[in-house]
């Protein structure tokens, strides 16, 4: 017997995988069969054969949260089973306004409500996730007459198409979430109604302005002065995960201005983490040598890291060579995954000046032969066509390199 290969699964294709389990969704978008669904870990969790059907292996775990109460967080061909003819579907993607309560109470009035909360594993920042929105949704019940809560396992959008380690079979389209119309039809629902998509006029555009409340308020009470300094710490009081990712040569100035750009961020009290090459090399890479697999392996292994501490809302700044697209497109999704920002910033300086300048006479010893695989000389550099900002070190300063940066981030 021949087995079938493995895919681990991201935790959006998670989401997919529990509403093909529960039937809510026919087959996974992403997988052909014969494929084995596995955790992180490697654990098998569902086959998918031939014909795509999905059959479970093993439960999927749940975690802390409202979010994951069995009572709540019901299968739809269960929900479906018991749901009244007529039932109308009521989307609570995000918390619900005033206004939002007022329009579910008098849907309420004309026939019974299922109240679906998309629950996703990823919040994006700044976002109300799905522990909130699964407290908002009970307390919204408990204000309509009781209808019944359902959290749906959702997948986040962007963060579906990060992909995860892989052989063979799957690989994620464009866009994997199936349409609310389509989940409130497997629940049993006959309607759909999306308290957000009803606003008013007024309500959007009060919303819209909430982002700048902060500072019209400071900007009131405060001269200009001191609004500066306010909104500034209030600014890093909150500030969303980044991730600056440095990519050139050896000697195009990456360490030197991914250094300055780390100690000015850290003034400004910003969570600021700097992956410094030698520091990388020396523990999280330690033994890794500079064939085409090791530096895959190295800037992944880094990508990983950085989008961490981006996931807890601080910046990692990160300056490896990272010669190939391949791995730079790949720190960039898992990156963005966790909804944190990525900038791209190739240090283009030409490599007539990097060899030039040969800090540590290493291009010296690229071109004598005594070592192999050197960057530029014996190794390919792929130029970024994705690079977010370019900057050419023999023209520009640190310090206005810095500079770009920082209005980039
Ligand atoms: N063969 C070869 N090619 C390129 N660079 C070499 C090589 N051997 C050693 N070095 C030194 O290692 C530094 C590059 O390491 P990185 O981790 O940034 O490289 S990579 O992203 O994995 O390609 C690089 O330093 P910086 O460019 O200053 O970062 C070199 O000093
Ligand atoms: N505008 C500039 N920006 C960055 N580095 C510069 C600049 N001008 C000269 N240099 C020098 O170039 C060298 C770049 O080395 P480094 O920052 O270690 O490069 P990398 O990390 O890309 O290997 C340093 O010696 C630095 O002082």
């Amino acid at each position: 017997m021949t087995s079938s290969p493995a895919h681990v699964l991201t935790d959006d294709e998670l989401d997919l995988l529990e509403l093909a389990l529960g039937g809510a969704v026919p087959r996974l978008p992403f997988a052909e069969g014969p494929v084995t669904l596995t955790d992180t870990e490697n654990t098998p969790l569902a086959e998918v054969g031939d014909d795509g059907s999905v059959s479970p292996v093993k439960p999927i775990a749940a975690a802390l949260g409202p979010q994951w109460d069995e009572r709540l967080r019901v299968p739809a061909r269960d929900v479906s089973a018991d749901v009244a003819p007529g039932t109308t579907a009521v989307w609570l993607a995000e918390a619900p306004t005033a206004e939002d309560v007022a329009a579910v109470a008098r849907a309420a009035e004309t026939g019974e409500l299922l109240l679906l909360v998309p629950a996703s594993r990823h919040t994006a920042p700044g976002t109300v996730g799905a522990a909130g929105l699964t407290r908002a949704a009970l307390a919204l019940a408990a204000e309509t007459g009781n209808p019944r809560v359902v959290v749906v396992p959702y997948p986040h959008g962007s963060a579906a198409r990060a992909g995860g380690a892989s052989s063979g079979g799957p690989t994620a389209p464009a866009d994997m979430a199936p349409a609310p119309s389509d989940i409130a039809t497997a629940y049993g629902a006959e309607r759909l109604l999306v308290p957000a998509d009803e606003r008013s006029p007024e309500a959007r555009a009060a919303l819209a302005a909430l982002p700048d409340a902060h500072a019209r308020a400071v900007a009131a009470l405060y001269p200009a002065a001191s609004a500066r300094e306010v909104e500034r710490a209030a600014a890093a009081g909150h500030s969303r995960g980044t991730v600056v990712f440095f990519t050139g040569l050896s000697g195009s100035g990456k360490s030197t201005v991914a250094r300055a750009l780390a100690a000015e961020l850290d003034d400004d009290g910003l969570e600021t983490t700097l992956l410094d090459g030698d520091a990388v090399r020396h523990h999280l890479s330690k033994g890794l040598g500079f064939d085409r697999e090791s530096r895959e392996t190295n800037v992944e292994r880094i990508g990983y890291v950085a989008s961490l501490v981006a996931k807890h809302g601080g910046i990692a700044v990160a300056a490896p060579i990272a010669p190939f697209a391949a791995s730079r497109a790949k720190v960039r999704a898992l990156a963005e995954a966790t909804g944190a920002r990525f900038l791209l910033v190739h240090i283009s300086t030409p490599l007539e000046v990097c060899e030039a300048r040969d800090r540590k006479g290493l291009y010296a010893k690229a071109r004598a032969g005594e070592i192999p695989d050197f960057t530029g000389i014996s190794s390919p550099y792929e130029t970024p066509d994705d690079a977010d900002l370019t900057i050419d070190t023999s023209e520009v300063s640190v310090e206005d390199a810095v500079t770009r940066v920082r209005a980039a981030i």
